[in-house]
């Protein structure tokens, strides 16, 4: 039930400080039922209300809205709130209208009428709103600061407040380059209080905040920035069999409670959400990627209990300030960037002081996969700048003390506190974090970690983190990564971004090569379905069942789409020695195999995510995935065993191509033709170049003919010998057409691939594929 407003005491200037601490309390306790202020809320609300600027310093969940949201019950006139994020703004309007509190925001998303209305409540001799929510973008325009202006010459201002006031700093995580334009409200409207709030404590940001916004002699409070009911642990990924099953258990042991899984990139979000959805956890993805309806939909469903668990990348981490009280788990899938950004999104758990944790899935592939990303975002935002050198040093050691959170000993809690420059006991934790809880397993942990780290140093990094140059652009669209400090990219709840039409333009325009723009379209049809899925549009009620079937025709586009996008990532990366056909099956089999069961929305929401990894991995990438997949394609149709056939051929080509390379190296006479090539193999005649990529179901007939003796037929031996033949013709001909630094001698890449096999190194091998291989094959697929 609405309550009505407390009569607000006639002030004229000063009077507000005549507002003692029991009447604050008589507010808090009518409008918010709280029985006391926490923190450093009330020397925040006293400076404010006696006209003084102030900086706030408060924890995630804290109750920083508290201290303007009071002022604006406790003063007449209005409070302006400038906030980043138009669900933020909703989501908190929406709890103060339920209070009895007139709050309003203004935004692109809002109807004209409603617009409208709030300009006329504005203009009208008595304006009844008390907080009014703005983006920085609002307050940036010409129209609204003319509108401020009237109002403050007509005394109606009381306070502005700069929520996520770190946003203004580039020493910040989440800098945003329209917070910059709020440093002329000081000039515009001066004696009106500035406060301004964060949960950010690095000193330099804080003293940014205070010289762009230039408050004068501010009140600085700092609250501690523990968060005792917070348990804080970490899951070592190498030492886990599957981290996928491992949430899945985690979430489910905890009784499909309400969580947030961060993500680096919006195809594991896509994965990991499925993968949970079919675990009978109720999950949605939340992600840039996503159209912008999408998304309020999945933030709407969460904050209203419909889903219990968002898995997002840190697209959903700008929504910091979204009030969800109950988040009794927030999981990272993957490192964050910085203690900063692990120390906000972790803080969305627990907000309502109840017992929660923080699970961070560290890995080392991830590690070096962010420190790649680092070196390169920075490289890549300060091209031209002197100061790149230093920034990606900046940006290395702020992620190495989020390594040394993972990989050393220690009381979590405390390692994060210090590095926001508090010093505490280690006491303090009360065993609240795995490292003080289970100091002995932890150790054991690192110890087992630090061995799987040597031989992943001698194993993995050389061939893993050697990128082609399009890794680090492609990175940065499928991570997100750089979305929060480039309002240029699809920022999430930007006001400049008002419908979906422009996201898709703007997406398009961005894409770099026209395949891009052709793909793009694909995704946002996809997108759309999926859409209409989540909406309940989809899959109509009738025919439930028959829409959810993947139909053959549906599966041979999706084939299709495979072979045109395998050629694409040949035309970008220059070679690629693959089957495309016996590739593009297998990669339309994967995802058949997923989600055959769950239907086709999320079938094709898997091809969609298997098209956009053609469209932006390495050669190494790709090679590593499929280069065993005709093996995968026979077991997954569930084919007799044709992997001797595979070998045979795959040891006569790697020993041709060896001995073609040594003839390159001593004599530069020609290569062979193929009759010549098949004749050394002891075949009879050349066959034609069409049969190239014969599906694996021919083999069996085609093995039997040959076990007859009939002369003119083909065997699939012959067969890849003549595709690996060609493939190799194609290599040679490239490398004669460009001048590129030399191929990695095939020879030397073939004979280390066997090696590894015969090894049991990681890289797993068509023969001999068991239930362990093909589950560390798949582990892996996951990890890119
Ligand atoms: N004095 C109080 N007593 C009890 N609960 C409070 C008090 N003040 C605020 N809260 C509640 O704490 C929760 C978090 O408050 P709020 O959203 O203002 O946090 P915040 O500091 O802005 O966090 P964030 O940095 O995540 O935005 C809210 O549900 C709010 O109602
Ligand atoms: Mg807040």
């Amino acid at each position: 039930m609405k309550k009505s407003m407390l009569p607000v005491r006639e002030v004229n200037g000063s009077g507000c400080q005549n507002l003692g601490k029991e009447d604050l309390l008589r507010l808090l306790r009518h409008y918010f039922g709280y029985s006391g202020f926490r923190g450093k809320q009330l020397e925040a609300i006293n400076a404010v209300l006696s006209g003084r600027d102030c900086f706030c310093l408060m924890p995630t969940g804290g109750g920083k809205s508290m201290c303007y949201q009071i002022p604006a019950v406790a003063k007449p006139g209005i409070v302006l709130v400038i906030s980043p994020l138009i669900a933020l703004m909703e989501n908190q309007v929406q709890i103060l209208r339920k209070k009895g509190i007139p709050a309003e925001f203004l935004s692109s998303t809002l109807a004209v009428n409603d617009r409208q209305k709030i300009h006329e409540d504005l203009n009208s001799g008595k304006p009844s709103v008390r907080l009014l929510y703005v983006t920085p973008e609002l307050v940036a325009t010409v129209g609204f600061t003319a509108k401020l202006k009237k109002l403050y010459d007509r005394g109606l201002l009381s306070l502005v407040a700069v929520d996520e006031a770190h946003c203004i700093s580039s020493w910040g995580h989440d800098f945003r380059p329209s917070y910059r334009k709020l440093s002329s409200l000081r000039s515009h409207l001066p004696g009106v209080p500035i406060l301004a709030l964060t949960a950010t404590a690095v000193p330099k940001v804080q003293k940014d905040v205070i010289e762009s916004l230039c408050l004068q002699q501010p009140l600085i409070l700092r609250a501690s920035f523990n968060r005792p009911n917070i348990f804080y642990k970490v899951r070592y990924k190498d030492l886990l069999d599957d981290p996928y099953t491992d949430l899945s258990n985690l979430l489910k042991s905890n009784g499909n409670v309400c969580s947030i899984v961060y993500c680096l990139e919006r195809s594991t979000c896509d994965d990991l959400s499925a993968h949970l959805s079919k675990n009978g956890i109720s999950s949605a993805v939340y992600h840039a990627g996503l159209s912008s309806k999408l998304r309020s939909s999945v933030l709407a469903d969460w904050l209203s209990s419909k889903t219990q668990v968002v898995v997002a990348t840190v697209a959903f981490g700008y929504s910091s300030g979204i009030d969800r009280k109950d988040v009794r788990i927030v999981c990272h899938f993957n490192i964050p960037k910085s203690m900063e950004a692990f120390y906000q999104e972790s803080g969305r758990a627990g907000r309502d002081q109840l017992p929660s944790s923080s699970v961070l899935y560290y890995g080392l592939d991830d590690r070096k996969r962010m420190e790649f990303i680092l070196r390169n975002a920075t490289g890549k935002k300060m091209e031209a700048s002197s100061h790149s050198n230093g920034l990606i040093q900046k940006s290395l050691t702020a992620f190495n003390q989020m390594v040394e959170y993972c990989e050393g000993s220690g009381c979590r809690r405390k390692k994060i506190l210090e590095s926001f420059g508090e010093q505490i006991p280690a006491s303090l934790c009360e065993k609240s974090c795995d490292s003080c809880k289970h100091p002995n397993l932890v150790l054991q942990h690192l110890e087992e970690l630090q061995s799987k780290s040597y031989s992943y140093k001698k194993d993995k990094i050389s061939s893993t983190f050697i990128k082609s140059s399009t890794f680090a652009a492609s990175e940065g669209e499928n991570t997100e990564f750089w979305n929060r400090e480039d309002e240029d990219v699809l920022l999430d709840e930007d006001i400049s971004d008002p419908d979906d039409e422009a996201d898709i333009a703007s997406t398009t325009i961005k894409s770099r090569m026209p395949t891009d723009a052709a793909l793009n379209k694909k995704f946002e049809i996809l997108q759309r379905a999926e859409e209409a899925y989540y909406k309940g549009k989809g899959p109509s009620k009738k025919d439930n069942s028959d829409k959810r079937i993947i139909s053959e025709t549906l599966r041979k586009e999706s084939k299709n789409r495979f072979f045109n996008a395998l050629n694409q990532a040949k035309e970008r990366l220059g070679i690629l020695l693959l089957d495309f056909e016996a590739s593009a099956a297998f990669l339309e089999m994967e995802c058949f195999k997923k989600y055959e069961k769950t239907g086709k929305t999320f079938y094709n929401s898997q091809v969609a995510a298997t098209l956009r990894w053609l469209t932006h991995s390495s050669i190494e990438q790709i090679h590593d995935r499929l280069s065993d997949r005709s093996a995968l394609t026979s077991s997954c149709c569930g084919q007799d065993d044709v992997s001797g056939i595979e070998d045979k051929s795959e040891e006569n080509f790697h020993g041709f191509v060896e001995e073609t390379n040594s003839r390159e190296k001593t004599d530069l006479s020609p290569i062979p033709s193929f009759s010549e090539f098949a004749s050394k193999m002891g075949k009879e005649h050349c066959p034609d170049s069409s049969i190239v990529g014969t599906s694996v179901s021919a083999t069996h007939s085609s093995k039997n003919l040959a076990n007859d003796g009939v002369p003119m037929v083909v065997t699939d031996e012959e067969k890849n010998q003549v595709k690996n033949y060609h493939e190799l013709l194609d290599m040679k001909k490239h490398r004669e057409k460009i001048d590129l630094p030399p191929i990695p001698s095939f020879s030397e890449f073939a004979s280390k691939k066997h090696k590894e096999h015969r090894s049991g190194s990681s890289i797993v091998r068509t023969s001999g594929r068991g239930k362990h291989s093909s589950k560390s094959a798949e582990k892996r697929i996951r990890l890119q």
